[in-house]
C-alpha cells in the first residue's frame, strides 16, 4: 500500500479574471474551491494509474469539511487526522500571470500529532510512504525527520518531496527516491551548474547521503535518474504547457505507482516523466488518458 501525507493541506481558492489592477478593486470572472496539497495531488495520479493509496494528513473546520468530500468526490481514499483548528486556503490568481499566497497553515496540538503518529502503526513491510509539502508552522521543523525511525523499524520505504536542509536531514533514512528540481538541486550545494555534468555530479553525491534513487527534474528540459549502478536520461515531452502546478508531484506519483509494482526504477522513471508531462499540459491534475497519449513521447536513455 502507498501512504500519501500532506501535513498542511489546502482548499485552493483559484480566482480568473483577465488582469489584475493593483490599487483598485477587481472583479473575478470565475472562481472555484479546489482540494489542493502535494501529497493529495500524488494520490490522485496514482488512482488514475489505478494504484491503491491512501491520503493521510491533518484537516479541521468548515475547510477540512469540503476538502474531504472532495477527495470522496473524487475517490481519493483518505484517513485525515480532524484537528480542532481550520485547514488553510491558498489563494491562487490567474491573471495574465499566475501569482501564489499561501497562508501558513492552521495549529495543530500535541495530542493531534500523536493521533497522526499512531497511524504509522498500521505500516507493514513493503508499503510506501510519500511525505510531501509544506509544514504547518505549529509542527517541528523536523517533523518528517521524526516519522522516519518508524517507518523504518515497519520496513516501509519512503520518498520524501522537501528542499534544503529537511531533505539533506532524511538522507541517512535512505530515502527510495528523491526528486530536487535542477535550481533546488543546485541549491542544496550552494552552486549554479554549469553543465549537466555537474549537476550529474551533485545528484551523485546525494544518493552517496543515502538516496536509493535520484529524480532531477528540469520542467521543459527533461529529467534525468540517478541510481547506484546507472544514469538515465529522458527529454520532455513536447507539448504546450498551460499549468505549473503539481507536474513535480505526478512525476514523483507515476515513479512510485510502478515501482511499486515493477521495481524498475527506469520504467519508473519513464512514467513519471509521462506524468509530469501529462500534469504541465492540462489545468489540472493530468487523467489517464492525458498520461497514455503523452507516454509514447517518453524515451529513457541510459548515459555512460
Ligand atoms: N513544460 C513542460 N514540458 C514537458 N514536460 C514538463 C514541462 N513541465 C514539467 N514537465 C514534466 O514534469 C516534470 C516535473 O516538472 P518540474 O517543473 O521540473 O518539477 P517541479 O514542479 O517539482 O519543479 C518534468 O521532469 C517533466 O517531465
Ligand atoms: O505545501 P505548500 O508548499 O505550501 O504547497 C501547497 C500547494 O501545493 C500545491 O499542491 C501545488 O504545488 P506546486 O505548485 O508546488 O506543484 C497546491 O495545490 C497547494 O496550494
Amino acid at each position: 500500500m502507498i501512504y500519501t501525507v500532506t501535513v498542511n493541506p489546502a482548499l485552493d481558492y483559484v480566482i480568473q479574471l483577465k488582469q489584475v489592477n493593483r490599487g483598485e478593486v477587481n472583479r473575478a470572472n470565475n472562481c472555484s474551491f479546489l482540494a489542493g496539497g502535494k501529497g493529495i495531488n500524488v494520490s490522485q495520479i496514482l488512482n488514475q494509474l489505478d494504484i491503491d493509496n491512501t491520503a493521510w494528513g491533518f484537516v479541521g473546520g468548515f475547510t477540512g469539511k469540503e476538502l474531504v468530500r472532495q477527495l470522496n468526490q473524487r475517490r481519493i481514499v483518505n484517513d485525515f487526522v480532524t484537528i480542532s483548528d481550520v485547514t488553510r486556503v491558498n489563494v491562487k490568481v490567474h491573471a495574465e500571470e499566475e501569482s501564489e499566497i499561501n497562508a501558513a497553515g492552521p495549529n495543530i496540538t500535541e495530542q493531534e500529532i500523536t493521533a497522526f503518529k499512531a497511524r504509522l502503526n498500521d505500516l507493514q513491510k513493503g508499503d510506501i510512504v510519500v511525505l510531501s509539502g509544506s509544514l504547518a508552522p505549529s509542527l517541528p521543523v523536523d517533523f518528517y525527520k521524526e516519522l522516519l525511525p518508524t517507518i523504518k523499524e515497519a520496513q516501509a520505504d519512503f520518498v520524501i518531496d522537501t528542499t534544503g536542509q529537511a531533505l539533506l536531514d532524511t538522507l541517512s533514512y535512505k530515502p527510495l527516491v528523491i526528486k530536487p528540481n535542477h535550481h533546488e538541486l543546485a541549491d542544496l550545494f550552494n552552486t549554479t551548474f554549469n553543465s549537466d555534468k555537474e549537476m550529474l555530479e551533485c545528484a551523485r553525491k546525494l544518493l552517496d547521503m543515502g538516496a536509493q534513487n535520484v529524480m532531477v527534474s528540469m520542467a521543459g528540459k527533461g529529467g534525468y535518474l540517478i541510481t547506484p549502478k546507472h544514469f538515465y536520461h529522458a527529454k520532455a515531452a513536447v507539448g504546450t504547457a498551460v499549468n505549473s502546478v503539481g507536474a513535480g508531484d505526478s512525476m514523483i506519483a507515476g515513479f512510485v505507482g510502478t515501482y511499486v509494482k515493477t521495481n524498475d526504477p527506469a520504467a519508473s522513471f519513464r512514467i513519471g516523466m509521462a506524468c509530469g508531462a501529462a500534469t504541465a499540459f492540462t489545468k489540472d491534475i493530468a487523467v489517464k488518458s492525458q498520461i497514455d497519449a503523452v507516454l509514447p513521447q517518453i524515451n529513457v536513455e541510459e548515459i555512460s
